[in-house]
């Protein structure tokens, strides 16, 4: 099996070196020698940093063809376009990669944000273009979001999903746009409000996060986090901010919940179901902390 990766910058070097986990050959494209050269060394860099901790091996270099000749990935069998973030480029590059591959090979965009179906509209084979989009670094980080169109079909995704957990990801399926930039973008929106209006600091901002959201975010997630504080105490706070006329959600199922008396660990069920009381999920919960900040005093050194 052989897959086409466009784009050879930050992102496409890293997926180069991920997808060669799962096929014999890569291909990777860029109309910059410059780039195909700083992408080289990159990889061999980013290779033995994986090697020292038993990630991976030099040898995958050689499984990686760099080329600024789109026609070497001739009949690929998996395309991931990763050129900058433009519509009209993306839409060249797409047609020129749906140009060459595989009748049949799934064509993947690597947008941040951009809604898929509005990139499908530059080609021919619309229900084999889907996003899948990477984590920076795409040779490290986890998670890929296998991002659909309305074109798309669910064989496909389900196929580029299959794939993707073969080589180890872990895979989300998104409508149109990434729930990770989704995310970011909200973030971002509040924390310019909160620097506006309240004159917060970025190391503030960042502080909030990386003491406190950024811990509890990662080890329970910012909905099963919830199940913790109480539904009750949250549909109260939601409540509050929107009688002060902030732009906030209280969904239906939140209010449903609280009626059914569903308010968390405290009862027992709430976004999720718990088969211990509410002191025994808090040792657990203490225990994941603060074994969270063991972790993260060892990087602080
Ligand atoms: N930087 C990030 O953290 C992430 C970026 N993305 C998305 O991935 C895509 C690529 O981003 P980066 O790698 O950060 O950009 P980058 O600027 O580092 O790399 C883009 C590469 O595409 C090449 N290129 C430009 N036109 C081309 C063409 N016609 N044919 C072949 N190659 C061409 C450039 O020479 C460059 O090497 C963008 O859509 C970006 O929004 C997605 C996830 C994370
Ligand atoms: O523009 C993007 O696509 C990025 O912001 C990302 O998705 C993030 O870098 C992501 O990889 C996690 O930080």
């Amino acid at each position: 099996m052989r897959a086409l990766v466009v784009g050879a910058g930050l992102m496409g070097q890293g997926i180069a070196v991920e997808v060669s986990r799962g096929v014999e050959e890569v291909v990777l494209c860029d109309v910059s020698e410059d780039a195909l050269e700083r992408a080289r060394r990159g990889i061999e860099l980013s290779l033995k940093t994986l090697e020292k901790h038993g990630m991976a091996d030099r040898s995958v270099l050689n499984r990686i063809t760099f080329t600024t000749r789109i026609e070497d990935g001739d009949a690929a069998d998996i395309a991931f376009e990763a050129v900058p973030e433009d519509v009209e480029l993306k839409g060249r590059v797409l047609r020129d990669i749906e140009a060459v591959v595989g009748e049949n090979a799934p064509v993947c965009t690597n947008t941040s944000i951009i809604r898929v179906s509005d990139l499908a509209g530059f080609l021919e084979r619309k229900k084999r273009f889907l996003g899948v989009h990477w984590m920076n670094p795409p040779h490290v980080m986890p998670l890929v979001e296998v991002v659909t169109s309305r074109y798309t079909d669910e064989g496909v995704a389900g196929r580029v999903a299959e794939f993707l957990r073969g080589i180890g990801k872990r895979v989300v399926v998104c409508r149109e746009q990434s729930a990770v930039n989704r995310f970011s973008a909200a973030v971002l929106a509040e924390a310019e409000r909160m620097m506006e209006s309240d004159g917060m600091s970025f190391e503030e901002i960042d502080t909030v996060w990386r003491y406190h959201l950024g811990i509890l975010y990662t080890l329970f997630g910012p909905l099963g986090n919830l199940d913790y504080v109480g539904l009750d105490t949250i549909l109260l706070v939601s409540k509050y901010l929107s009688s002060t006329g902030e732009r906030i959600a209280i969904p239906d199922w939140l209010v449903e919940k609280v009626e059914r008396g569903e308010l968390g660990v405290k009862t027992g069920r709430g976004i999720y179901s718990y088969d211990r009381d509410q002191s025994e999920m808090l040792v657990e919960r203490i225990e994941k902390i603060l074994g969270m900040l063991r972790f993260l005093r060892t990087l602080e050194g």
